[in-house]
């Protein structure tokens, strides 16, 4: 038996009803009834009853217990998690893996997703269609059959125009002093010192003088000779060709931008998304945007094919897009900060910077944020991360990104599971020591909301925090129809783990990708919310997750029509007794 004690406003016949409807047979106890206003018709309390609940939940049969199990949607990785290491132990970063050839079997995404993966990433430049969808499929019933929930991220190809292929295989060494020429041409084979651009347009503006500089720094060359759209050049800075190798024109110490030239989303683009969408994909990360057009053009046709849950994130990889990073921002549902195409178009000395900036601001705008590319580079190839590797991890743990995301790590490299675990340690590492020396209290919020309605989900948001983290509270359970609460809650970086417990599998995926929460769907009332406290805690309790002496924080805004309260805002501490 187990005692579930608080304060709160709820009328007793529909406690019990709501707990006999999730299986579990119940006794009201206790109850104090305060009739404030009430109306009585036909022998039915009607209207505002203030109640003091002690609800003594017990027990039923087994199969109502399974019937009840089956109700919360709790993955498997949260709970072994929170049973191993409890309430704050619970890792806040998310993770996301790139799946690609050594990580695509159905036991492989399996150790991914024990392994703490979040979300899988899906990136379209590679493989084909058919590849794809049979990882979808996987994931999808790993979901569904083992209990895991792992979110499935599309990434867009977009339009680049900065890709070379040097018809070699693997690298090829760029003396200095070599002549080079760069051409759109298509060529049956590659003569020697030939390296072929992915775009006919590339040389378009470029002159004789600007420098030419292959993956932000691998070697560097100057354009001595335009003839007609090829580029004869003169290396200046030995270094290698990779294959796919990204290049940047520079002219006085300024990066040419010419990303506005291509559209951010190509037919190819419109053919994976209408893949995605059918497919049911929880998020379509867009590469290369330069503005907040693409990303509402995208938004826009979602709405339209009726599919809201799919999220729009945009990736932050040119210049373009970062004089415009506030709107674009505001458009999206997320961020990515691509830093493996950005740190071409800038100086590489400013991507730490840069991080920093596009993470404050999408913390302060309430959209999650992931980090990405060559965190665990050297782990493509070796079993260990570099220490300085460790470190840029762990500053972005320290920035509170949102997310972390593997590349070529998990999607080519023999020690994905590894790489994982290795994010996994350094994060949770990283998040006790901001707990520590109570880093969370310098965080800035700048006010969001507009309307009143939104003004105050905003101030009860980040006064539950303040007092989530005063109180040391174990948990803080939230209850929420399209996330916003959850996700203003996050916001605070708490120093307890959120749960958001939603009847929308679509928020639920999408909080996936939310610093600090743990999305749980369950088949909430719209209209009573103390029923759907008591019966979310009970459920939790059952299954061992909570114990007598844990407290909880309650936050809740979903409408309370019942009680004639309209929607109705509150924080609620409980004791379990
Ligand atoms: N689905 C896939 N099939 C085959 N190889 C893949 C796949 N996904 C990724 N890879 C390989 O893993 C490497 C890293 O992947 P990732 O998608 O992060 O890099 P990328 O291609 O540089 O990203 P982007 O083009 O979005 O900037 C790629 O260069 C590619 O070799
Ligand atoms: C992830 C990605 O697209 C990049 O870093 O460029
Ligand atoms: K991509
Ligand atoms: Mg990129």
């Amino acid at each position: 038996m187990a005692v579930v004690t608080g304060n709160s406003i709820i009328s007793p016949s529909l406690l019990t009803n709501r707990v006999t409807q999730f299986g579990l047979k119940s006794e009201v106890s206790g109850a104090k009834v305060v009739p404030r206003r009430a109306i009585r018709s036909g022998g039915k309390v009607k209207g505002k009853v203030r109640v003091v609940v002690k609800a003594a939940v017990q027990i039923g049969g087994l199969e109502q217990v399974k019937k009840a199990k089956e109700e919360l949607g709790f993955d498997v990785v949260s709970e072994g998690e929170l049973r191993e290491k409890g309430f704050l132990g619970m890792r806040k970063t998310k993770l996301v893996c790139t799946i690609g050839p050594a990580c695509c079997s159905l036991e492989d995404l399996e150790k991914l997703a024990l392994g703490g993966m979040n979300v899988a990433r899906l990136n379209m430049c590679h493989n084909t269609r058919d590849w794809h969808l049979d990882v979808i499929k996987k994931i999808k019933k790993l979901n569904e059959e083992k209990g895991f929930c792992v979110s499935i991220m599309i990434d867009t190809e977009g339009s680049q125009i900065q890709l070379l292929d040097h018809g070699a295989p693997s690298s090829v060494k760029v003396e200095e002093g070599s002549i080079w020429l760069f051409t759109a041409q298509k060529l049956e084979s590659y003569p020697p010192f030939t390296v072929q651009a992915s775009y006919d347009g590339f040389s378009e503006g470029i002159e004789v003088g600007d420098v030419l500089v292959i993956d932000g720094g691998m070697a560097s060359f100057e354009v001595i000779e335009k003839a007609g759209n090829d580029l004869c050049c003169r290396c200046t800075d030995s270094g290698l060709f990779l294959p796919r190798a990204k290049f940047s024109f520079w002219r006085d110490g300024k990066l040419v931008a010419r990303n506005s030239e291509l559209p951010t989303l190509s037919k190819k683009d419109w053919a994976d998304i209408e893949f995605g969408v059918s497919e049911g994909v929880d998020f379509i990360a867009l590469s290369f945007v330069n503005d907040a057009d693409s990303v509402r053009q995208l938004k826009n046709y979602l709405y339209m094919r009726s599919s809201r849950s799919t999220r729009v994130l945009a990736k932050i990889e040119s210049l373009e897009s970062l004089q415009k990073l506030e709107e674009i921002i505001e458009a999206c549902d997320g961020i990515m900060v691509a830093r493996g195409d950005l740190g071409v178009e800038i100086p590489y000395e400013q991507i730490p910077t840069v991080q920093e900036e596009i993470t404050r601001v999408c913390r302060e705008l309430n959209k999650p944020v992931i980090v990405a590319s060559q965190l665990l580079e050297s782990m493509v190839e070796y079993p260990t991360p570099t220490r300085a590797e460790v470190a840029d991890v762990s500053e972005a743990v320290r920035q509170y990104a949102d997310a972390l995301m593997l590349s070529g790590e998990s999607a080519i490299g023999p020690y994905g599971q590894k790489a994982l675990s290795v994010l996994q340690m350094a994060s949770s590492r990283m998040e006790l020591w901001s707990r520590e020396e109570n880093r969370q209290s310098i965080l800035h919020q700048r006010p969001l909301g507009v309307s009143l309605p939104d003004r105050i989900a905003e101030q009860i948001c980040n006064c539950a925090v303040e007092m989530a983290n005063n109180l040391g509270v174990d948990a803080i359970f939230v209850y929420t129809k399209h996330g916003q609460m959850a996700t203003l809650l996050s916001r605070n970086r708490p120093y307890p783990p959120i749960f958001a417990f939603t009847s929308d599998n679509g928020t639920r995926m999408a909080l996936n990708l939310q610093w600090g929460v743990i999305p749980v769907l369950v088949d909430l009332s719209d209209d009573e919310m103390e029923a759907n406290i008591a019966m979310t805690m009970e459920l939790i309790r059952r299954k061992g997750m909570l114990k007598p002496g844990d407290v909880v924080m309650v936050v809740s805004d979903l409408a309370s029509t019942h009680i004639n309260y309209g929607a109705f805002q509150s924080i609620q501490v409980k004791t379990v007794v």
